[in-house]
């Protein structure tokens, strides 16, 4: 936060707001979150907008995508014309939530984000830091409120911006008890961003319950999550609680949640809608307060879409998305991570390393990570156990490589006949990109195209081709 300032401001913010009595709260609880050294201008259209910006320049645009058909027709045109004028300032549309296909032509047309109403100050000044940053939009960072970088939180470690992201979103919704999604490819931190919630929550003091879909076999899996009562089937010698029962007060973690039985799955939608459970075998129900985290290293989408994933269940836990970025997306957060494993597991096995090899740091910072951290963190144990200490040299990592699917491919693997990393069909490889893209959207095809520019039937008409080409092997 900013201290009082009273000579020039330090930025200016222009707030596009057909509303004459809602401009100034949003304009109060902006300057309160952003600090008084913001000066906020209010217009109330598209056309005023403009002539504003002809004559003073601002650092960030907050623009009601509702009010500015006085300039043009189509909101997505009213932007453009404003995103010229803007002299290079971030530009944040702001949508009234029933329309993805405007907030989505907004950003075609230059805005560099879209918030849905109402806009909420502190969330919006958090919002302004972030993209500022990913834009490099000094002038608008120099607004937002200093936010410390941190290399690690609740058990997180990385320093990146995408996983600075990712810290705030878990600051922001821990005291909420609405359920949340977690998506991310396999060793990205899922279980670890649970463990998170429930600890910087206020559930602490109560237990996380964490049940894996995938691990349990599927006729046991009802009994596991609801309990089952004495004699339900043969077995059956006591009553016992369930996963939900047993995490009552606290905190109920879904994981694999993309594995869960269909019929199950409607008995956990009745438990979310109702709060109450019946166990296995028992007539009555039980009240049960849990708030539910579930993640998946699926595409929810693509599993709603195969028909193995209900959409109404989709729904209602999809309420506070959290998407964690692979390691290759956050490249800076590697050796910060592999100088933590190392210091770890130098201790338990009582050696001493002095840290990696320029060469060797340059090797794994530039890799793909197929198993993200996980992978990273056993090729690090396996480093530590199978040399005696020092330098971590390019030959111990080749030698520890063995099992990592080809991390440390080296440089002319081909002329030296060594391994090669497997190079993926280019099909493959634009599913992946993607299909990232669509995760980190939290599932939202139409965000994810126009960030991809493509247009979203493009996306629709490359799934089927992936399925075809999947099923033809
Ligand atoms: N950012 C991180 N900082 C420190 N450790 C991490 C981080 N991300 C993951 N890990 C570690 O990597 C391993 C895998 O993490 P985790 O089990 O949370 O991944 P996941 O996404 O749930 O994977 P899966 O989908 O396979 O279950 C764990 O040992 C975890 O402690």
């Amino acid at each position: 936060m900013h201290n009082r300032h009273d000579g020039e401001p330090l930025g200016r913010l222009l707030l596009i707001d057909g509303d004459d009595k809602h401009a100034p709260l949003v304009a109060e609880t902006l300057v309160q979150s952003l600090g008084e050294g913001v000066r906020i201008t209010v217009a109330a259209g598209g056309k005023q907008a403009a002539e504003l910006l002809r004559d003073a320049s601002f650092d960030i645009i907050l623009a009601d995508l509702s009010c500015l058909g006085d300039l043009s027709e189509r909101s997505d045109d009213a932007v453009a014309r404003l995103v010229r004028l803007s002299d290079g300032a971030l530009f944040v549309a702001v949508s009234d939530g029933a329309s993805v296909s405007a907030a989505v032509g907004a950003m075609r047309a230059g805005a560099h984000d879209y918030v849905v109403k109402p806009v909420n100050g502190p969330a919006m000044a958090g919002r302004i830091g972030e993209l500022a940053q990913r834009h490099g939009k000094s002038r608008a960072l120099s607004i937002a409120p200093r936010v410390e970088r941190r290399s690690d939180f609740a058990g997180f470690i990385g320093a990146s911006s995408a996983m600075q992201f990712v810290y705030e979103q878990i600051g922001r919704i821990a005291a909420s008890s609405a359920p949340v999604f977690i998506t991310g490819e396999s060793g990205t931190g899922k279980d670890v961003c649970a463990e998170a919630l429930h600890a910087t929550g206020p559930r602490f003091g109560k237990r996380l319950v964490a049940i894996n879909c995938a691990a349990i076999p599927r006729d046991l899996m009802e009994s596991e999550l609801f309990g089952v009562a004495r004699g339900a089937f043969t077995g059956a010698h006591d009553d016992r609680k369930g996963a939900a029962e047993l995490a009552d007060g606290g905190t109920l973690f879904l994981d694999e949640i993309g594995e869960m039985d269909l019929s199950l799955q409607s008995k956990l939608l009745r438990f979310l809608q109702t709060g109450t459970l019946s166990r296995v075998g028992e007539s009555g129900v039980r009240q049960v307060d849990v708030r539910v985290i579930c993640a998946t290293n699926r595409n929810p989408m693509q599993l709603i879409s195969e028909k193995r994933f209900r959409e109404d269940l989709f729904y209602r836990l999809h309420v506070l998305p959290i998407h964690l970025p692979p390691l290759r997306q956050r490249p800076t957060d590697v050796m910060v991570l592999a100088r933590h494993f190392l210091a770890r597991y130098a201790a338990e096995e009582h050696k001493h390393f002095s840290g990696f090899a320029p060469d060797v740091a340059g090797l794994l910072t530039s890799a793909e990570w197929p198993g993200n951290v996980r992978q990273l963190q056993n090729l690090v144990r396996r480093l530590v156990v199978m040399c005696d200490g020092g330098e971590i040299t390019m030959p111990m990592l080749l030698a520890a490589d063995i099992e990592s699917r080809g991390v440390a491919t080296p440089a002319e693997p081909v002329a030296r006949g060594e391994r090669r990393q497997a190079i993926l069909p280019m099909w493959q490889q634009e599913q992946r990109i993607i299909e990232d893209a669509i995760a980190s959207f939290g599932g939202n095809v139409s965000l994810a195209a126009a960030a991809l520019e493509i247009s979203p039937s493009t996306i629709y008409r490359k799934r089927q081709g992936w399925s075809e080409m999947a099923a033809a092997g």
